[in-house]
């Protein structure tokens, strides 16, 4: 892994997943296996935020410049990063039109016109959209973009202070839960005052840790208070008859979740899948010998359709080419299970099967095939999350000290510790060491605040 980003592209490349050679810089293509792990992936995001009461809808793509600039924090934070629509043809436009960056402003501009009266209240809607944001930063495929191209965003509306907190917590537990899905380990930080969302009271953000040591984000949750509906006149007559603007919140994930999933779990021998996001969850190899191919392609076909009937992703691979060469591109495309069949096995009622996560290869009762499969999808999923939660507890490392040590030193200390363990250090929280200039002495960020086996500590590491 001391390679992390040339292992990176070449299985973006080798597994098929996404072609970088698009000619603008930050944008790049989802090829069609990597497309299909996009749409398991934000499938089971979807399915997470509708069981929780949010709509989906869709807004434009264009948002007129004073729309933009309608809130001072918000268009402060974005104004660097913003690509401008300026013409129709070859006529100028009047009024210059933004590719979003993220979708606060046109969607509070419409809430504006749906906001009456208390019954109004709440709104929980998002959507699943591609957005723009002018990176200087070096981009990287899936994880800085230019076109972020599965930006799913989350804004609510609500009448009570209380309710939006609440709110916050339950957009938490979502994210909490789908990570877990995607058995990617997160770090929880409420993030520094001077690095939160531009517009937001507070943002709480979802760090994981790259096998490079690097911190990447990849989720975040705004509590809005009452800056944006201040701004856009967001009010409501409330019960008692009164007025009042609405508390809001808003909570993104991006690209990066597909990033993750195959930083993580990845080996040397290509991709990982999660059963529940991957294309293909079984492979069934027909091991064909001169004499016996016609029984191995009979057996081949019977548990092709037994599986498929229960619902599993399966495909028989049954080209013209050496096993070997069928089980390396299988591994490398992170299928989580593989079912050969040979003429021996078919004599002695067994199939042989092997698992991707271990690489444990083992013969079952072709009786027992079906339970033993489904069973198999369930203890891989366990397994990969346990994994990666060891992996990113190795890269987890706490530095203690007393409180009477001068900051210079426990900065020395930090820094020392950063880069010989990487990831995220964790120092218990002080209030002279919460500080800004803290991250140029420690030459890394200052991720926030975090709670961490009952104790409250500062989180800092280098980031993407
Ligand atoms: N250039 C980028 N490429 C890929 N993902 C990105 C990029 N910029 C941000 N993200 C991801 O998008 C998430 C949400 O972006 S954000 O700016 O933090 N928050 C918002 O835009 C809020 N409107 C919530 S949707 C981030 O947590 C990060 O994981």
């Amino acid at each position: 892994m001391e390679n992390f980003s040339e292992w990176y592209s070449e299985i973006l490349e080798k597994a098929e997943i996404y072609d970088v050679r698009y000619p603008i810089k930050g944008c790049g293509v989802y090829l069609p296996y990597g497309f299909k792990i996009r749409r398991y992936t934000f499938d089971i995001l979807r399915r997470l935020l509708e069981e929780k009461g949010h709509e989906e809808v869709l807004f434009p793509l264009l948002i007129p410049e004073d729309l933009l600039a309608k809130e001072g924090e918000h268009i402060k934070g974005f104004e660097n990063e913003v690509f401008w629509v300026t013409h129709g043809g070859k006529k100028p436009l009047e009024i210059k039109l933004a590719l979003r960056p993220t979708s606060e402003t046109p969607i509070y501009y419409m809430m504006k016109l749906w906001i009456k009266v208390h019954k109004d209240l709440p709104i929980k809607i998002f959507q699943i959209v591609n957005t723009f944001r002018y990176e200087t930063k070096h981009t990287r495929p899936l994880i800085r973009l230019r076109e972020i191209m599965t930006f799913k965003e989350a804004h609510t509306a609500h009448t009570t202070m209380e309710e939006a907190e609440n709110q916050v917590k339950e957009a938490i537990e979502i994210y909490r839960e789908f990570f877990n899905e995607l058995g990617i380990p997160v770090i929880v930080s409420r993030r520094p005052e001077w690095d939160k969302f531009p517009g937001a009271e507070y943002t709480v953000a979802f760090d994981t840790v790259f096998p490079d040591g690097r911190v990447i984000q990849i989720g975040t949750v705004h509590n809005l208070g009452q800056n944006f509906s201040r701004t856009f006149d967001l009010e409501f007559e409330t019960l008692e008859g009164g007025k009042d603007y609405v508390y809001q919140t808003c909570y993104g994930i991006s690209d990066r979740a597909i990033a993750s999933i195959i930083a993580i779990h990845g080996d040397e021998k290509g991709l990982i899948l999660p059963p529940n996001v991957a294309p293909i969850q079984v492979i069934i190899i027909p091991l064909l010998f001169k004499g016996k191919k016609e029984i191995v392609y009979d057996k081949t076909r019977k548990l092709y359709s037994l599986l498929k009937e229960a619902g599993v992703r399966v495909k028989i691979d049954d080209r013209d080419i050496r096993p070997g060469r069928k089980f390396n591109d299988w591994e490398l495309r992170g299928v989580p299970v593989r079912i050969e069949v040979g003429p021996k096995d078919i004599e002695n009622k067994v199939v042989t099967i092997y698992r991707r996560d271990t690489g444990e290869k083992y013969h079952v009762g072709e009786d027992k095939i079906m339970d033993e499969i489904l069973d198999l999808l369930e203890k891989i999923k366990d397994n990969m999350r346990k994994k990666a939660k060891e992996k990113i507890e190795r890269y987890i490392t706490i530095v203690d000290y007393n409180a009477d040590i001068p900051i210079e030193e426990i900065a020395c200390r930090v820094k020392e510790t950063l880069k010989e363990k990487k990831g995220i250090v964790l120092i218990p929280y002080s209030e002279k060491v919460y500080r800004e200039d803290f991250e140029e002495k420690i030459e890394a960020s200052i991720l926030g605040i975090t709670e961490y086996r009952g104790e409250k500590y500062i989180t800092v590491g280098r980031t993407y």
